[in-house]
Formats: structure tokens, sequence, C-alpha cells
């Protein structure tokens, strides 16, 4: 018989009871036992929706985030917060969001950095080390959900994060070699496993994902060094590896002295079977065998065909799961009631892949003739989907073809246009602006939520936006911005909101995924060729240039990063639609600057995110996704200005692709690696002008304008004044405008003393 089981399960809830759970919480609205009621709940409803399975996992819930719960599991809280009070819980959350100075009679506590989990849009606090960290385990949260899972009658399987994976997903913040700490981390692991063998836990999940990653020798020797010490333990070990192909480390990790090896057979299906050979025969494999990154239905037919074979050979020693947790795929599929059903019935959520697994297994175990209406039905989606009229549209195929170079060339290079741009705008130097979007408040959330319900005309709706573009517009003129913006007001995501305009596109009303803490995002579903039917932003941008004198800078998401936050299609490659998409923004730049917007920002958020796990596949990627932002960018006039923004990047590495985009001013995150990012502009002499983000606005902390000051002061060592913006590090819509507005004066206060100084 074969053994399932899966790797995780999205924890918000389907109706995000989490979120709405945590957030009440953090404004003091509920008690910390009621928020501690709700995640019980949702434990107990999530195991429920596994019961199916042979294990469950435990320990994938979390209050804010899985890394940080590995954090406290190993008692390596950042000193800064030991003592600063409060319950375990408060001290958690003070790590992932921060404090402010304000909140509490004594000071500020900077929240721990935040940045992107492998290639996907879900984010994790980064684990601090020092040379001299220490471990301490703290098991109680895990323990405590295996004895609740037993008493729901479930046959717990924790999950933990490997040490490996562990200290690769951390930073050293003294520099010192982070690998160095395995010695005293491992001890730490041990005594977590003996814990769980005491509690009569047979299997543990022991999460490797660093092993699909480029890994030099010390981190492969880590590896061995890593479960030779662990070997002795008494739970076995299944090793899990997924969002990638193992490649050299596969030898590496079949022979790890574990218990099990998990292997991603979506994005590696070529690797199994020299896994199934390689593996020593005392080794359970389980197989990731349904997308746990995306929302399509399996061809379960086509899965058993390699499948079977596979049982063959391996027998009792084969598990089957989704190929990762299901974390990055929206709940359940039967709350969609408004999706249309010829394209519900080519889906699958969280609960749906959990049925797919269980007829995989049914048929393993009972032959396929157990099962045979569920595969008849997985073949009929297959096929109407493949030969569906609605996904293939000639004449975007034809625009395709005609994409010529000249598409992504700018009229004349940067230095000159810049100069034609500067007398045009009259901008100071040090100018200031923001990144695009303020305060989604509670009010502007409910009104379009009374619009989507029908409570509210469209002209009713439209006027209370742009009440709110209004309101924005006034109030960044009272701050003395330079550029301006619309704010966004009308948008409920920067993908979203595309999807739902452009023709190749359906979406979902209850699809969420956790990005980050409490923030969800509802990723649109690309399912055919991509066109644009009018414009999208035109109005919206017109009208808010309307009530001002300032430039004001129009906002669009760029191709790249749509793509990346968008559910894809798996029936052509990730290029071909991201130029579907280039074309059909590169339109709406041009309907923006007919209108007279004189600035255009296209926000590249998720270029970075976006980058194949492994180096060597980066030159292709990187080829043809500036491409795509060239062709939907570089259309315009030499006097019209075109920004882009992207958050939490590392670019190092990528400094010349990001230089080739070619875009006139680029936006970036700085502010939580204290401008560090900025050596990457300094080695490579990035030509264009930037705005390395000032303040960090996933935090509630307000910065003052010394702190600000001395921020632009570090960015100014390393790149010349003149080419230098001032701007938060990211949009502000998560933001209240009574955070807002203090922060912003002081960036237009430190500008000013800039200027008068630099
Ligand atoms: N797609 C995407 N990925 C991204 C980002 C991003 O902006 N977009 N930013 C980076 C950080 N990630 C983020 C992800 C989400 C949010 C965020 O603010 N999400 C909102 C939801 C945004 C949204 O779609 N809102 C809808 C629906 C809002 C809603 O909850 N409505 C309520 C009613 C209103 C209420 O009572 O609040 C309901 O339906 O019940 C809208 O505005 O229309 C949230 O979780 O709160 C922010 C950053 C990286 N990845
Ligand atoms: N223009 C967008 C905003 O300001 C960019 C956000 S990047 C996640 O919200
Ligand atoms: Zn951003």
């Amino acid at each position: 018989m074969v053994t399932t089981h899966s790797l995780g399960f999205p924890r918000i809830g389907a109706r995000r009871e989490l979120k709405f759970a945590q957030e009440a919480f953090w404004k003091s609205q509920i008690s910390e036992e009621d928020l501690q009621i709700t995640g019980a709940d949702l434990r107990r409803r999530h195991w429920q929706n596994q019961q199916h399975l042979d294990r469950v996992p435990v320990g994938d819930f979390s209050f804010y985030d899985q890394v940080l719960d590995m954090t406290f599991t190993l008692g390596n809280l950042p000193e800064r917060v030991s003592d600063t009070g409060g319950s375990e819980l408060d001290r958690y959350f003070r790590v992932a969001r921060g404090r402010s100075g304000q909140e509490s009679a004594c000071c500020g506590v900077q929240a721990g950095e935040m940045t992107k989990w492998f290639d996907t849009n879900y984010h994790y606090i980064v684990p601090e080390f020092q040379q001299h960290t220490c471990f301490q385990l703290n098991a109680n949260r895990l323990i405590e959900q295996i004895t609740e899972a037993r008493a729901q009658g479930h046959s717990p399987k924790p999950v933990i994060i490997g040490p490996v994976t562990y200290l690769w997903l951390g930073k050293a913040k003294d520099e010192s070699d982070r690998l160095l700490l395995l010695e005293s981390l491992l001890p730490v692991y041990s005594q977590l496993l003996d814990l769980l063998a005491d509690h009569g836990i047979e299997w543990v999940q022991v999460d490797e994902p660093a092993l699909v990653n480029d890994l030099d020798a010390d981190w492969r020797h880590a590896f061995s060094l890593a479960y030779h010490h662990l070997k002795t333990s008494a739970p076995k070990l299944l090793v899990t590896t997924y969002f990638g192909e193992l490649r050299e480390n596969l030898q590496l990790a079949c022979e790890l002295p574990v218990a099990g090896l998990h292997l991603d057979a979506i994005s590696a299906p070529q690797e199994v079977a020299r896994v199934v050979d390689w593996l020593p025969a005392h080794k359970q494999l389980s197989l990731g065998v349904v997308n746990g990154r995306n929302i399509w239905r399996t061809d379960l037919e086509k899965t058993l065909d390699w499948l079977e074979p596979v049982y063959e050979k391996l027998g009792d020693r084969l598990w089957l799961a989704p190929s990762c947790s299901l974390l990055h795929v929206p709940v359940d599929l039967a709350s969609e009631e408004t999706l249309d059903p010829e394209i519900r019935s080519w889906l699958a959520f969280a609960i749906q892949k959990l049925d797919e697994l269980n007829t995989l297994s049914t048929a393993l175990n009972h032959g396929r003739t157990a099962v045979r209406e569920q595969l008849a039905e997985s073949a009929f989606a297959v096929n109407s989907r493949e030969t569906s009229e609605r996904v293939h549209d000639a004449s975007v195929r034809a625009r395709i073809a005609d994409i010529s170079p000249v598409f992504g060339q700018r009229q004349s290079p940067y230095p000159d246009r810049i100069n034609t741009q500067q007398q045009k705008l009259g901008l100071p130097r040090f100018p200031t602006t923001t990144i695009g979007s303020f305060p989604q408040t509670r009010d502007i959330r409910q009104t379009r939520l009374q619009f989507r319900k029908g409570e509210l005309t469209e002209a009713d709706y439209n006027a209370r936006i742009r009440e709110e573009v209004r309101r924005c517009i006034t109030e960044q003129e009272a701050l003395g911005l330079d550029v301006l913006v619309h704010g966004e007001a009308e948008r409920n995501d920067m993908v979203e909101y595309f999807g739902e305009q452009l023709d190749g596109y359906a979406f979902s009303q209850f699809g969420w995924v956790q990005s980050y803490g409490s923030r969800c995002v509802k990723p649109p579903i690309l399912f055919g060729d991509i066109s644009r039917p009018k414009a999208m932003t035109v109005e919206w941008i017109r009208y808010a240039q309307s009530l001002t004198e300032k430039p004001l800078k129009g906002m669009l998401t760029g191709p790249v990063t749509i793509l990346n936050w968008s559910f894809v299609r798996d029936d052509q490659p990730r290029r071909e639609s991201c130029l579907q998409l280039a074309l059909a923004i590169g339109e709406e730049v041009l309907d923006l600057e007919a209108a007279g917007v004189g600035i255009i920002q296209i926000d590249e958020a998720a270029l970075r995110e976006g980058l194949p796990l492994r180096q060597s596949d980066w030159n292709n990627y990187l080829g043809w996704a500036i491409d795509a932002f060239r062709i939907a960018a570089n259309g315009v006039r030499d006097e019209t200005q075109i920004h882009t923004h992207m958050c939490y990047s590392e670019f190092n590495d990528i400094i010349e692709a990001i230089a080739r985009m070619d875009a006139d001013v680029i936006t970036i995150e700085t502010s939580r690696s204290d401008m560090e990012l900025l050596d990457a502009f300094r080695g490579f002499q990035y030509p264009n002008d930037i705005g390395p983000g000032v303040y960090d606005i996933h935090s509630p902390n307000i910065p003052d304008s010394e702190q600000i000051r001395s921020l632009m002061m570090k960015a100014a060592e390393r790149i010349p004044a003149e080419r230098l913006w001032v701007n938060p590090d990211c949009g502000l819509k998560t933001r209240q405008w009574e955070e807002v507005l203090p922060a912003l004066r002081s960036m237009v206060a430190a500008a000013r003393q800039l200027r008068a100084s630099v």
C-alpha cells in the first residue's frame, strides 16, 4: 500500500479567519486567548480536511511564519526582543512586525528582515545569527499541537525546517560564517527529535529545500555532517526537498542517512527515475505528484501512466504527496460561485488536490477501476481545457510574431533623454516621491465590497474612489512632495486589478493565498492568450493629474510581475505568456503618454523573485523577462520619464540585467539593509537615477528625519547625489494615514536638509 501525506496546509483559513483574528489581536480588539482559540479551530478544521491522508502535518500552522516559529523552537530570538516584556506571543509578533517607540513607554524594536521564500510570493522572517549565537530548545508549540492532533484522532507527522536549510535561510549580522553554527545547532535538533520520540512520534518531516539550490562544497558537506549527527535519533526522518531539481545534489540527497526522501516530481519529473534507482533499498520515497504551486487539475491518468511502474518497483516504500506545502494555493474550490463553470472545471485548490492524491493512491492500491469515475472526470477536464476555444486567440499570436527588437528600444540613450526630461519637469535635487499606493482604508475596501455585492452603483463607486484620489492629492500637496501619485485606491491589488481587466484571465472570489503575516493575495488565473480590450488606468490618472499642477506619475504593473504573481498556464512556456502581457501593458503605456502623463512607473516588484533558483538558468529567464519589460516600457518619447520599482531585491548579481531595462528611474527596497544593497549599484556604476527606499513601510515604526537623512548620506557615498531620489521602500497601502503622514513629513524634511547641505 502507498502512504499518503501532505507537506503542509494553508493556514490562513478558507475565509481568512486567521487574518482577521491576527489583525484584531494587534489592535487589541481580541485577547491572546481568543487568538489561540481561532488558531486551534483552524488546525482542527484543516486536519479534518486532511483526514483521508495516512499522516497529517503538524507544526505547519503558524501565527505569522513557519521560519519564525522555528526560530522560536530553536531559542534563537534576536537579543533586542529578549527583555521587551509581555508574553511569548508578544515577543513573537515583535520580531515579526517590530514595535514603534510610540507604542511603548520604553523604546521601539526593529522588525526582523523579511524576504522571499525561494521563488514564491510567500515571505519569511530571516533568522539572525551572530558568531556566538546559542540555541536552546523550546518545543512547547510542537508538542502541544501533536497532543491536539492525536486527541482529534489523527496520526501526526511533525514538520520542522531542517538544520541546514535553517542556517541557509538566515543571515549573520556580524559577518561571521553562519555555517560554523551547525555544530552548536545540531545538539538542539537531536534534543528535539528525542523529545518527539518520547512523544511516540514515528516520522518527522524535515524540510530541506536548500537542496534544490546551488550549494558549494561547504554547504554540501554540512548536509552529510548534519544527518550523520542526527541519524542516531529515534524518529524516522523524511527529508523533503521541493521547488526544483536536485541536479548535482541528487546523490547527496539520496545518500543522507535518513529513512526517507521527498522529491518534487512536478518540478523535477526527469529525476524521478534516477532517484528510484539511487535510493538505498531501506528508504522510503515520497513523490510530490500533485502541483502545490498552481491551481490546475492534475491529469490523473497521465500521472498514473508513469507512477504505476514506480509503484511496481517500490511497493510499500512509495509515499505520495503534493509537490510542496499547499501554503501556496487557495483552500477550497467549492466556495467559488461566480467562476465561469467551464474554467472552474479545470481547477483544483488545496482540498481538491488532496482528493486527487486520494484518487491516485486508491488507483495504485486497488487498480484504476476502483476510481473509474474520478479518472474519467479528470480526463474530461483536461481534454476540455486542451481543446477550449477560449484559450487560443489567433490575433494575439499574430502580434507576438510581429515583435521586433525596435519595440524595446528608447529613442535616445539615457544621458540625452534625462536632460529633456529634466527641462520639462523642473524637479529639485533629491526629488521626493512615493511608490504609488496610499492607505487602503477599511472604508475603501468596504466600498469595494458593497460595489461587488451590487449595493452600490458603478457611478457611486467611482464617485467615492474619486473622492479618495482627491484626498490623496491634497495630502501630497500639503506634504510638499515633488512627484505625486493618484494613490491606487481603485485597485484591490496591483496584479489582480490588471488581471480583472485583461482578456485571458479569470479570477476567484475566495482564492486567497498568504503572502506574509496577515497579508494575502488573490492571484488571478491566467488561462488563455492575453489581450487588452480597452484602456485600464487612463481615466483615473487623467483625473488625478487634473487636480494638481505638480507632475503626476502614472502607475502600472509590469508584465513580469503580473506573470509571477498570477497562477499561470502550464500549457505554454512562461516566456510566451509574459510577452503577451508585455504587449498589453505596452498599449497602456502609450495610452497614458497620449493622455499627457509625463512620468509612468511600471512596477516590476517580482522580477527578482521569478529568478530561477539555479544560477545556470538565470540568463534564459533574464533574457525574456527584461525583453518583456522593454517591450512594455520603451515605446515612449524621450521626454516621457519611465520609472520602475522593485522590492526586497538583492541586486548584486543581476545588476546588469536591471540596467538593461533602461528605466530612467528605479526605486528599490534598501532601508532594512541599511543601504547595503546599493553596493551593487556602486560596483557596476548603474547609469540611471535611483530612489533607494528610506524607510521600511512593512513596519509600523515611524522614522524621524534624521534617520532618513543619515540613510541618504550613506546612499550618497555610493551614488552621485544628482541621481538620487527620496522615497519610501514600497507602497503605503498596508499602512494607516496616521502613520503615513508623519513618516512622509520626515521624508520631505530630510530631502530639504539634504538640498541645503550636500
Ligand atoms: N499580488 C501581490 N503580491 C505582493 C504584493 C502585492 O502588493 N501584491 N506586495 C508584496 C508584499 N505582499 C503583500 C500582499 C498583500 C498585501 C495586501 O494588502 N493584501 C490585502 C488584500 C488586498 C485585496 O485584494 N483587497 C481586496 C479585498 C479586501 C477585503 O478583504 N475585503 C473584505 C471587506 C473589507 C473589509 O472589511 O476590510 C471582504 O471581502 O470581506 C479589496 O481591496 O477589494 C490584505 O491581505 O488585506 C500587501 C502586501 C509582495 N507580494
Ligand atoms: N505601486 C505599488 C504600490 O505602491 C508597488 C508595490 S510593490 C509590492 O503599492
Ligand atoms: Zn514594492
